[in-house]
């Protein structure tokens, strides 16, 4: 930990653009998992035994889920675990569903000892974005609209599901809920439009 401003803050170094960097896949457990992500992330390497959920792997860059090279990603973007986006991602082809299992480190703090609102956008977007990717090709967000019911924690376990309910041409119409990990508290919703790339 170092000071800074009077603030304690991590001594972590920011991934660096190198194109060489290894590939890592961020979507597997680590030491910073709590118990709650590491139960539901089996409960769904469970059921995509049978295949019809499957792990979405997770690199710091999309040119590296694309071509395994390039530099660094919003939500990968720290050196060491725990401190932001921890988070792992399952789709369902029949069901057009994507999954994320999410623990909201430090670093994400808006309120204190809460998540940040836009931190919750973010992994929304990036849920639903992913499932619109997987399930119709390049998209991107054009809205996106979030209605916060209840703080969320740092440090918790979310589950993030998010299904396309709706293709029009090029318009992919998504919702989203975010719930603790046990279904209990519903602590967000959210409606999104995906434009298909016009190619
Ligand atoms: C691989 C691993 C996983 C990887 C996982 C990756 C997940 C990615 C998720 C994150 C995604 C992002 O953050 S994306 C970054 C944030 N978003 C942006 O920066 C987008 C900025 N906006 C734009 O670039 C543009 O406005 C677009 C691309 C959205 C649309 O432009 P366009 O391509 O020229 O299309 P355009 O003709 O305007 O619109 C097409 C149709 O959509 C409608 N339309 C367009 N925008 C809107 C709108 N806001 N609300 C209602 N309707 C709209 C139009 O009326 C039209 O309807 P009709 O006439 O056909 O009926």
């Amino acid at each position: 930990m170092i000071r800074r401003c009077g603030r304690l803050l991590h001594k972590t170094k920011v991934r660096s653009h190198c194109p060489t960097e290894e590939l890592r896949d961020f979507g597997l457990p680590n030491a910073t998992w709590n118990k709650n992500l590491k139960d539901l992330y089996n409960k769904f390497l469970e059921l995509s035994k049978n295949g019809s959920w499957k792990r979405i792997p997770s690199h710091n860059t999309i040119a590296h889920h694309l071509q395994g090279i390039g530099k660094r990603m919003f939500l990968r973007n720290l050196d060491s675990d725990g401190l932001g986006f921890e988070y792992c991602m399952f789709y369902n082809k029949d069901e057009r569903r994507m999954v994320c299992l999410f623990q909201p480190g430090p670093y994400l703090e808006g309120p204190p000892g809460y998540a940040h609102g836009g931190c919750i956008a973010t992994i929304i977007d990036s849920t639903a974005g992913a499932g619109a990717v997987y399930t119709c090709g390049s998209v991107m967000t054009a809205n996106l609209n979030i209605t916060y019911f209840k703080p969320v924690p740092l440090g918790c376990t979310l589950f993030v599901d998010s299904h396309v309910d709706k293709i029009e041409g090029r318009k992919v119409y998504s919702s989203c809920h975010i719930q603790s990990y046990d279904g209990v508290i519903l602590h967000a919703e959210a409606s999104a439009l995906f434009i298909k790339a016009n190619h």
